[in-house]
This record gives C-alpha cells, structure tokens and sequence, in this order.
C-alpha cells in the first residue's frame, strides 16, 4: 500500500474537499497536480469522499468505518479542511479529521516554514533572520490532548470539572523523535530544537526530553536545544532564524505552526503533510489552515498552501521531478504577486500556467 509510484502506472488518490474554503482550494490543488502530471505516463486517478458537515446533516455520519476502509486502499489522500459553524464544535474535528490522522498512523505532521523570496513577512527579516526563514516543524500526529482522553463531571453546574488528559507513550514520543532527528541530518544546518513544557508539564515533558536526549546519541551529528513552548513563541517572532527542525508535541505543534505560517507570508501559504512513514495506510497532505467560514463561498481564499501541499504529495510518492516543479512554480508566482487582489481560481491558474 502507499507505494512510490513512477512510470506508466496508476496513483489512486482520495480527495475530501471537506467544508468552508475546502473545496475552494482542493480544486486548484488537483489543477496543479493534473497540470504538472501531464503527460508523464502515470494517470492520477481521483475519489472523492463527501466527508464534513454536508454529510453530517443528511446522515448524522462523522467518518463512518466503510469509508476508512476504502481511504486505506489508496496511495495518498488529498485534504482541504474540515470544520463547520452549523456543526457543534468539534464533532467534526473529532469526528473526522483526527480518527483519519489517527486510524492511518499519520504520525509525523510535517509542517515546513519558508519565506520564498517577495513575500512580505510581518518581520523586519533581514533584521531577525538575515538568512532567511526556513525551518520544518515535526508536530506529533496521534497522540497528545488531541486523543480524546477526559471528560466533564456535574457537566452545566457551578461545580463542573472538565479534564482533557494528554497521552504521551514511549513509542509514539520515540518514533516522532527519530523522525524528526533523521529530518534534521539530513538538512544542512542539522540542528533540532524540542519545544515542550517540561517544567510544569512535567510527567510528559520529561518524557519528551528524556527521548530526545536517547534518540539524539544515535545522531551525533545533529546538535540540540530546548524551548519551553512560551518562551518559543517569543523566538518565533523575533529570532527564527534560530530555528531548523523543531519536534513538539500534538497541541504545541498545532500552536506553533499558525505562528510559524504568519511570519512566512500567512496562513494562506501554509503546506503540511501528515506522514505515515512505514507507508502502512495512505498519508495525507492539506493545508495548515482550517475551513475559513468566514471566506467561504467567496472565492477569496489563497489555495496556495494546498498546491505547495500537493507538492508534498508528490514528493512522498517519490516523483521528485515534479513536487520541486510544483513548489518552483509557487515560487514565481509568488515574487511576481505584488498587490493585486486575485480570486482563488485565478491564482491557481496563474500557477497551472507556471507548470505548463
Ligand atoms: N485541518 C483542518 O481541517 C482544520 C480545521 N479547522 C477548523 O476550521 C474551522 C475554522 O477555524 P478557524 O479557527 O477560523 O481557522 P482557519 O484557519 O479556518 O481561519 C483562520 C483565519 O485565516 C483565514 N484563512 C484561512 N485559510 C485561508 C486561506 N487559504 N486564504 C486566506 N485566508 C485564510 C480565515 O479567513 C480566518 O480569518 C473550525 O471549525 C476549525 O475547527 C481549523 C484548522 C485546521
Ligand atoms: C481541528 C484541529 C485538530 C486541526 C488543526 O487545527 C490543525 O491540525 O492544525
Ligand atoms: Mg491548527
């Protein structure tokens, strides 16, 4: 399963535009991905899975376990966002993306931070990074307080106590972290920063540290520091030229990399990938951004974090050539931008028209 796949062949994709702004900008990903596959041999072939809020009020179904078996027969799946104002808060997030996240072993949430060249970061960047911003957040995927492990006593009375406990397990902690320190030997910097709260959160957090530290003598070569994830928010604003591969933890990670998106352009050029990296089910590549209600249905939202997305895609199945084509042609769309307002549409076809 999640083969890579190259030549004369078939890639399976699954495709959930999800709510809000989702299909919006999936439809300029697959536009993306069509164009710069042309013509190469190998046929994308696209399922599309009516998951969200739509589905949810017509059937009262969140991600039901027919759908997740015929998620897992594909090669990779392609995500817009979900989440809907007309839904209770959270039966959707915890109804459907996280048990995909979850159920597929999607442990390894890549989140890359780069400032490509004419984007205008709310930083004096050649002040606070005079080398540029280019960091990768490894953001654990399947545990953390995301997990769903709590529950409200006296729930409506004066007397209500709520609890939300965060799993950290040895395993899922080790295989994040190795992860993550292989990502990092692998850049040129070889520099990893684990960003946690070990000393209030001290159970996990010492759990994290602890891991980092075994893991990091199998990587020499890598040098490490630690942030408390407060004080990371300080350096994230003023110093993340600091910064080369962070790992953190499943709410930390989802924190930081709203901040990390804000300084490199904004959250409409945000990619991220959650891998599985055993390939034992499908992984899946969406924007960091949510469903954008208050966008939505306006052709206003930038789909560009999807189409960097699909680059990501392209570079898990191992089609490099064309995942850096993808992410050249963001590039030049992007130093040529200046201020012109363009529709959604309009700025994926300026970017089809770059991979052409
Ligand atoms: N992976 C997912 O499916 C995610 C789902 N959500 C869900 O999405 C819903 C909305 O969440 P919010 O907290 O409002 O976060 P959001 O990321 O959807 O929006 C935050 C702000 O960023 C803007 N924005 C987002 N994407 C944009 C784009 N591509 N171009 C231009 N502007 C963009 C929005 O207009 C809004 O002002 C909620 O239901 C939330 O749970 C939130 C984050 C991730
Ligand atoms: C709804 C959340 C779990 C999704 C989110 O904000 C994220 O993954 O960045
Ligand atoms: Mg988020």
């Amino acid at each position: 399963m999640a083969s890579e796949s190259t030549g004369n062949d078939t890639v399976n994709l699954a495709v959930i535009g999800g709510d809000g702004i989702g299909p919006e900008v999936v439809a300029e990903g697959i536009k993306a991905l069509e164009t710069v596959t042309a013509g190469t041999g190998t046929k994308f072939h696209t399922t599309e899975y009516d998951l969200g809020a739509r589905r949810w009020h017509a059937t009262g179904e969140t991600l039901p376990d027919s759908v997740l078996e015929e998620l897992r027969g594909h090669d990779a799946i392609l995500l817009g966002a979900i989440g809907d104002p007309t839904v209770p808060s959270g039966v959707l997030e915890r109804g459907v993306l996280l048990p995909l996240r979850f159920a597929l072993e999607q442990y390894v949430n890549l989140r890359p931070a780069k400032l490509y060249p004419g984007v205008l970061s709310p930083l004096a960047v050649e002040r606070v990074a005079p080398d540029g911003i280019d960091f990768v957040v490894v953001r654990e995927g399947t545990e953390g307080p995301y997990v769903g492990n709590g529950g409200s006593l006296r729930t409506g009375t004066p007397n209500e106590i709520a609890t939300e406990v965060s799993v950290n397990t040895r395993f899922g902690v080790e295989r994040v972290v190795r992860d993550a320190f292989t990502r990092a030997q692998a850049r040129p910097r070889q520099h990893l920063t684990l960003v946690h709260k070990h000393n209030v959160l001290t159970h996990a957090g010492h759990l994290w540290r602890r891991t980092v530290e075994e893991v990091g003598a199998e990587f020499p070569e890598v040098t490490t520091a630690y942030q408390h994830v407060d004080a990371a928010t300080i350096f994230l604003a003023t110093d993340p030229g600091r910064f080369d591969v962070i790992v953190t933890d499943n709410l930390f990670g989802d924190i930081i990399t709203d901040i990390a998106a804000a300084i490199v352009g904004g959250i409409g050029l945000a990619a991220s990938a959650n891998i599985n990296p055993e390939r034992t089910a499908p992984s899946m590549f969406e924007p960091v951004h949510g469903s954008a209600p208050d966008i939505a249905g306006q052709a206003k939202a930038d789909p560009t974090a999807t189409i960097l997305s699909v680059g990501m895609l392209l570079e898990h199945l191992g089609r490099h050539d064309e995942a850096a084509r993808v992410e050249r042609a963001v590039a030049a769309d992007l130093a040529a931008r200046g201020s012109a307002v363009r529709s959604t549409p309009e700025v994926g076809d300026a970017i089809a028209s770059l991979l052409g």
